[in-house]
This record gives C-alpha cells, sequence and structure tokens, in this order.
C-alpha cells in the first residue's frame, strides 16, 4: 500500500481527539424525513465533517495507546492506518466557497421549526450504558481549535425546503457522500483484522484468555464502530434518494420495523445454516409466538444480525445436546412481548444451558467452545452480517453491542443440563442518546 501518514497529519488527528463526540439517537436520525432537501442534507454533510473525524481520531489514539505491545502488532497497525486514512479523507475534501447570502439562509432556522422537532433534536441518557461505560478518552480535553464546541454542532437542523440552491452544495453532498462511500468499504474487515491483531498478540505473549482491558477496549471499540457506520450509512442512503422508494424508509431506519417478519426470516436463515453445516435433512424446529402486527422504529439489518446470531447458538447447542442423527429435536420457542417501553424476544431452547461458571465468558471476545477457530483471512467475511456457523466467539458480544446502541440490551440466563433463554430488550422509545466514546 502506497499510503503514508505524515506526521502533520498525526497532530492534526490528535488534535481532533481532544474533543468530545456528539451522540446522535434513532429519533435525531429520522428527523431528515423521507427526502430531506439540498440544504438539510448540506447542514449534516457539515456536521459530519467534523463528527466522523473526531470519532475517528479517538481510536486512532486509542490504537496507539494499546497496553503490553498489543499496539505494536501488524494487524492493529494495519487497522490504525485505515481509521488515519479515512480522517485524512474527510478532513481535506475540498469545501464550497459560499456566498454570505447562501450561508445565512443555511443558518436560518427553518419556518416549520416546531416545539416537537425542538424536542427532537435533544438526545437522552441512554438506559443501557452505565455513566462512562464507553468513555474512553481521559485525553478528551477541549482544545481551542477551530472546531466548533460540541455544544453549537446539531446533527439534524432544517433548511428551507427550496429548490434553488446553488449547484455547489449538490456537488459537495455527492462528492462527502462518495468518500464516505469509500471509506465504509476500507473499513469492511475491521471486525476480522482487530480480531487477528489480537490473535498475533496472544501467540506471541502465550495468552490464552484477554484480560478485562483489553475486553473493554474491544467494547468500546466495536460500539464506536457501531455508531460510525450507523451515521455514516445513514447519511449514504438520504444522499442517494433514488434507492429510497419504501416511504417506511428514512435512510436504513425503518419507521415500521414488522419484528413478526424479521424474526421469521431469521429463523428460515439460521435453520439453513445449520441444516447445511451439519448436513442435516431438517433442523430442529422453531415456534415463534409473535403478534403479527407489531411495527417499530428500528434498523433491520441490526435486529436481524442479532436475531440469526443468537438462533444459530441455540440450533448449534440442540443439535450438540441431543447428537446428529436424532429425527426429532426439541423446539426452540422465539416469543416476542410488546411493553410500553420495550419489545422483549426470549428465545428458549434446551440445548443443555451453559454451566454457570463460563456465564462471564460468553460476553468475551474469542471465547467459543468450537474447536478449531475458522481462518480470520480479513478478506474472508467482508460483510457485516453473513457469518459462518459458529467459532470466533464474537456472536453475543457484538449483538449485545448492537441492542444497547439503540438503548436496548441482550441478557442470558441458563440451566445447566436443560437449557438457556436469551432475552434480547429492544427499547422502543428511541430517543436515547448513542453511548458515546
Ligand atoms: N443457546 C446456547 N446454548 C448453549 N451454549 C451457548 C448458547 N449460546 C452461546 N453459547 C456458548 O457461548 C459461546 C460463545 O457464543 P458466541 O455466539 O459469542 O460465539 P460462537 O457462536 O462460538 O461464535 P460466532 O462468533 O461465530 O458466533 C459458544 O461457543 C457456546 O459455547
Amino acid at each position: 500500500m502506497s499510503w503514508k501518514k505524515s506526521d502533520k497529519l498525526m497532530d492534526t488527528i490528535k488534535h481532533y481527539s481532544g474533543f468530545p463526540a456528539t451522540g446522535v439517537s434513532l429519533r435525531q436520525m429520522v428527523q431528515f424525513g423521507e427526502s430531506p432537501s439540498t440544504g438539510t442534507l448540506f447542514r449534516a454533510s457539515q456536521f459530519l465533517s467534523e463528527e466522523l473525524p473526531i470519532r475517528l481520531a479517538h481510536r486512532v489514539q486509542e490504537l496507539s495507546n494499546l497496553p503490553d505491545g498489543l499496539n505494536e502488532m501488524p494487524s492493529i497497525k494495519r487497522v490504525q492506518d485505515w481509521y488515519a486514512q479515512s480522517f485524512e479523507e474527510i478532513t481535506t475534501l475540498p469545501r464550497p466557497i459560499l456566498s454570505k447570502e447562501i450561508r445565512d439562509r443555511l443558518t436560518a432556522p427553518a419556518r416549520h421549526q416546531t416545539k416537537q422537532s425542538r424536542i427532537l433534536t435533544e438526545a437522552t441518557h441512554n438506559p443501557s450504558v452505565r455513566e462512562g461505560q464507553y468513555t474512553s478518552s481521559p485525553w478528551a480535553t477541549n482544545g481551542n481549535g477551530d472546531l466548533k464546541k460540541a455544544s453549537a454542532r446539531r446533527y439534524f437542523a432544517t433548511v428551507e425546503d427550496s429548490t434553488d440552491w446553488p449547484p455547489e452544495l449538490h456537488d459537495y453532498n455527492q462528492r462527502f457522500s462518495q468518500t464516505l462511500n469509500q471509506i465504509k468499504r476500507r473499513h469492511d474487515g475491521v471486525v476480522t483484522t482487530v480480531a487477528q491483531g489480537i490473535l498475533e498478540w496472544k501467540r506471541r505473549r502465550q495468552r490464552m484468555q484477554i484480560d478485562n482491558n483489553i475486553q473493554s477496549f474491544l467494547d468500546r471499540f466495536y460500539m464506536s464502530r457501531i455508531g460510525i457506520r450507523m451515521l455514516i450509512g445513514q447519511h449514504i442512503a438520504l444522499t442517494d434518494q433514488s434507492h429510497n422508494k419504501d416511504p417506511t424508509y428514512v435512510g436504513i431506519i425503518c419507521t415500521k420495523t414488522n419484528v413478526r417478519d424479521l424474526a421469521e426470516e431469521a429463523i428460515e436463515n439460521a435453520r439453513f445454516v445449520c441444516e447445511d453445516h451439519y448436513g442435516l435433512f431438517d433442523a430442529p424446529k422453531v415456534q415463534l409466538v409473535c403478534p403479527p402486527n407489531l411495527n417499530f422504529m428500528y434498523v433491520p439489518g441490526h435486529l436481524s444480525h442479532m436475531l440469526f446470531e443468537t438462533l444459530k447458538n441455540s440450533l448449534r447447542a440442540v443439535v450438540e445436546t441431543h447428537g446428529q442423527d436424532k429425527e426429532d429435536f426439541p423446539v426452540t420457542k422465539v416469543v416476542v412481548a410488546e411493553g410500553k417501553e420495550d419489545i422483549t424476544i426470549k428465545i428458549s431452547d434446551e440445548g443443555g444451558g451453559i454451566p454457570r461458571s463460563a456465564i462471564p465468558l460468553v460476553w468475551t471476545y474469542m471465547y467459543t467452545t468450537v474447536d478449531a477457530t475458522p481462518s480470520l483471512d480479513p478478506d474472508f467475511d467482508k460483510s457485516d452480517f453473513k457469518a459462518p456457523m459458529a467459532g470466533f466467539g464474537y456472536g453475543l458480544p457484538i449483538s449485545r453491542l448492537y441492542a444497547r446502541y439503540f438503548g436496548g440490551d441482550l441478557k442470558l440466563i441458563s440451566m445447566e443440563g436443560y437449557g438457556t433463554d436469551v432475552y434480547l430488550h429492544l427499547n422502543r422509545l428511541s430517543s436515547s442518546s448513542e453511548p458515546l466514546q
């Protein structure tokens, strides 16, 4: 690779890392509506052109400060370079020079700003996150640079809907979105490459398990990645309006995500992977109890991922406990309940459960009871949501991060010798802020 980071770039990154990230809630993300105007999109691009570099800069710094030689591992350095390069691409993207009239129009409050929309711009505390849990920046003192204070930057600002914005605005939005696309693709392999870095380190240091320090680093790092990808994915989808024909979608968020449809699809996929993996004619059955019209605002991709991962675990446990040549397996039950605050999905299997002493381990990255961890070639699994039957020990911890990201949670209760219940709580109030880093 020819890209090299300069000292000047590293200084700029250090400067940005002195600013705190600004949390955005699911509700704020949907305020754009189906088709935001060029001006509104431009304001969001401006916000992201500061916010994303801040978040990327925190990660670059954190990767350099990893303890015990982990920061020196080739795969970790590779990931750090990706973050630095993406930082550079966003911060050096030429911005249009705008007349005072246009600048005034962009910052003037829209006439139709209602009390409701002002309330929506506030993000509330994320109920699934302890104060400071994902805070990783002891160095985050406010610098004196030219970045605006977090409170002065707003993700969503309605700008008048007029269509007569100068073409430079539209061009910038397009170029910005293309840059984000390129960055998103560059970072596709981050999870597997960091995992590779941890393996390199474990091998070199002869460690069996990762300690708390590294576990919480990975939690913060992957949580931050979910946030960055959410903002990027949302912005690309909002900019590319040609794809957005479905009125229930705002970007990648579906305002009427149907839980039953997604659960049915996840069950089918998990059973298919299970049949394929064990060479079964018919995978263990799954019974779904869910009101047919249960819709709520969510990112369908996230929900599918969490359901698929937990179902796969249950089916694997059922097959391995009862033996592959069994004709009739006990049925796994998926029950969906609708509360005022949460939608909860319980997945109950009779897969023999997990010994109590192993419960804390299931939340650690790289813990798996699969004997041979599949090859960790970073190019092997480029997509976010594709996974083999099992083997990296990432399924549960990453799914819990997805749940917590929007104020939900994932809990597991086991009866050793019988089975496991997984509770997936999805917060439906959707005003909670992202867990920030
Ligand atoms: N429903 C379950 N019943 C019994 N054991 C389970 C169940 N769910 C998870 N486990 C145990 O927890 C371990 C970790 O699960 P996790 O989903 O994090 O990783 P994995 O399934 O091994 O690999 P992958 O990263 O591919 O998901 C599993 O290897 C398994 O031993």
